[in-house]
């Protein structure tokens, strides 16, 4: 199975692209979708589910022209969209039944889907709960169970883990990597995190361009010399964010630790380590934003 982008553009007035040209094949697998925001993730996933036709260029699902023949992923097609609406008076069971039901599976398979994405999710113990009883952690593992009624061989999920607990987050990407296999899954998102504990690769956009689609440790090895970390004076803060990508700081008794994406050493008692993919983002994205 394979998706592929052959220079895949959107454009939505005279001057304004959502992307851009991008060339694209994924896998089975997990691919972190990773961008600031106005990079063209929303853009390309309502392209590649269908919800919306690129201006230029072709998608394929295994070798079929998805704007020719859109039915050829919809019936393949799981997706999380990030303002998932639930009816809030049907139960969680009713809800699956529903979407089952959209989805044209007979009863009786139905059912045996649904015990079985009830356990996956670990919402057995609330299936028969009112939707608006439910946490947001509860909620999105709902969102990822419609998304598997059919048993997707591709899952668009948008920013699956926005607005939840440590725990509930680490719960979703779990849940996310156990269903991974043998399928193309696309998780968009602008928390590194998120695609450094799940993804197998990572396809960075940025201003509607893709930048690369590369395994997390290719990019973090690409910023292997450019990171230090080093103590500055707490005055001496909005200069250093001007000058360098700051990716983080933590607040000491004699000052500020911080540590920046930088060329050459930003000070002379300045240390280098050893690079996150949250500096590789930075380093290929934060400064085209600062442009
Ligand atoms: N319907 C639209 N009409 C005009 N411009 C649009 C439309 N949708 C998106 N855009 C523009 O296209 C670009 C890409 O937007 P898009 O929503 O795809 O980015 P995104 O990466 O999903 O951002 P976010 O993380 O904020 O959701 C932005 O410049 C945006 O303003």
């Amino acid at each position: 199975m394979v998706l592929r982008l052959d220079s895949v553009g959107k454009r939505y007035s005279e001057d304004v692209w959502g992307v851009e040209d991008i060339d694209l094949e994924l896998e089975a697998g997990i691919h972190g979708l990773l961008g600031p925001n106005g990079a063209g993730k929303s853009t390309l996933m309502r392209i590649l589910t269908t919800v919306s036709k690129p201006t230029t260029g072709t998608v394929y699902w295994n070798g079929t022209d998805i704007t020719e023949s859109p039915t050829v992923v919809r019936n393949v097609l799981g997706y999380l969209p990030q303002d998932f609406g639930v009816y809030p008076d049907l139960t969680a069971r009713e809800f699956l039944e529903y979407i089952a039901a959209l989805r044209g599976l007979n009863r009786e398979t139905a059912t045996a889907r649904i015990d079985e994405l009830l356990a996956l999710t670990d919402l057995q113990h609330v299936q028969d709960r009112a939707l608006r009883t439910f946490s947001g952690g509860m909620r999105q593992r709902v969102g990822i169970a419609q998304a598997l009624v059919n048993d997707p061989e591709l899952l668009v999920v948008d920013e699956p883990t926005v607005g939840l607990d440590p725990e509930t987050r680490v719960r979703v990407r779990n849940l996310l990597s156990s269903v991974a296999k043998d399928r193309v899954v696309l998780l968009s998102t602008h928390i590194v995190p998120d695609i450094e504990a799940t993804s197998n690769n990572v396809a960075l956009l940025a201003d509607g361009e893709l930048l690369t689609h590369t395994d997390p440790e290719s990019l973090v090895e690409a910023t292997a010399g450019n990171v230090y970390e080093y103590l500055a004076q707490r005055e001496h803060l909005d200069e250093i964010r001007r000058q360098y990508q700051v990716s983080s700081t933590v607040q000491q008794a004699n000052g500020v630790r911080v540590r920046v994406v930088a060329t050459e050493r930003p000070a002379p008692d300045a240390e280098s380590v050893t690079p996150t993919l949250e500096d590789a983002y930075l380093d290929h994205i934060g400064h085209r934003g600062f442009e």
